[in-house]
């Protein structure tokens, strides 16, 4: 079975390998896909429209029969701003499965750069001078003091959007 992932992202990419390792006869295929929403989501809507975007463009591109989506965004709140992430699994023809990911709370500093316009990604690399975080252990990773990586996290989304296509979801 061809699985399409919507990303070239190695926290993600690894992810879906990871948490789909025990589905025998699955080959992989990471693509570079437009996820059609802003680059820094702002709602759980719309975080979960990326996810659901890259899952579509990405079956599509790749003549795959199952295309995965993960995506990256922010929500506020009236305790503040939240990270949240969100996953889409797509076949041909039947509703998106979606599942969400652990959110925490962003220290202030961070979340104050975010609503001023800049991605998060942009933000942890310029206040920790690190280069491409996101493609690592991420916000989450940072903030939980790595004991949940961004990938872990993915990891978990992928399980979520998994147990439901196995449920028979989706169909
Ligand atoms: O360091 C991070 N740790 C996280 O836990 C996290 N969650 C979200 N984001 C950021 O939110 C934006 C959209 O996320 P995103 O998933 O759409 O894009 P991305 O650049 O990370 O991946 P991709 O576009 O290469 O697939 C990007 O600026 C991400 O960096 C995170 N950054």
């Amino acid at each position: 079975m061809k699985i399409a992932i919507g990303t070239k992202n190695p926290a993600k990419v690894e992810a879906v390998q990871t948490a789909l390792g025990s589905w025998e006869d699955c080959s992989f295929s990471a693509l570079s896909v437009p996820s059609e929403v802003s680059p820094q989501p702002f709602t759980d809507e719309e975080t979960i429209q990326g996810a659901i975007n890259r899952a579509t463009n990405a079956l599509e591109k790749a003549k795959a029969e199952i295309g995965i989506g993960l995506e990256g965004g922010v929500l506020e709140t009236d305790y503040g701003m939240f990270l949240c992430n969100w996953g889409a699994l797509v076949t041909k023809g039947n509703a998106p499965l979606i599942a969400g990911g652990a959110r925490i709370l962003l220290p202030h500093e961070f979340a104050v750069k975010v609503r001023g316009g800049m991605e998060l990604g942009h933000v942890m690399d310029e206040l920790l001078h690190t280069n491409d975080l996101s493609k690592r252990e991420g916000a989450i990773g940072v903030f939980t003091n790595n004991w949940i990586g961004r990938k872990e996290m993915f990891v978990h989304i992928v399980k979520l959007l998994a147990g439901q296509y196995d449920y028979g979801q989706g169909e």
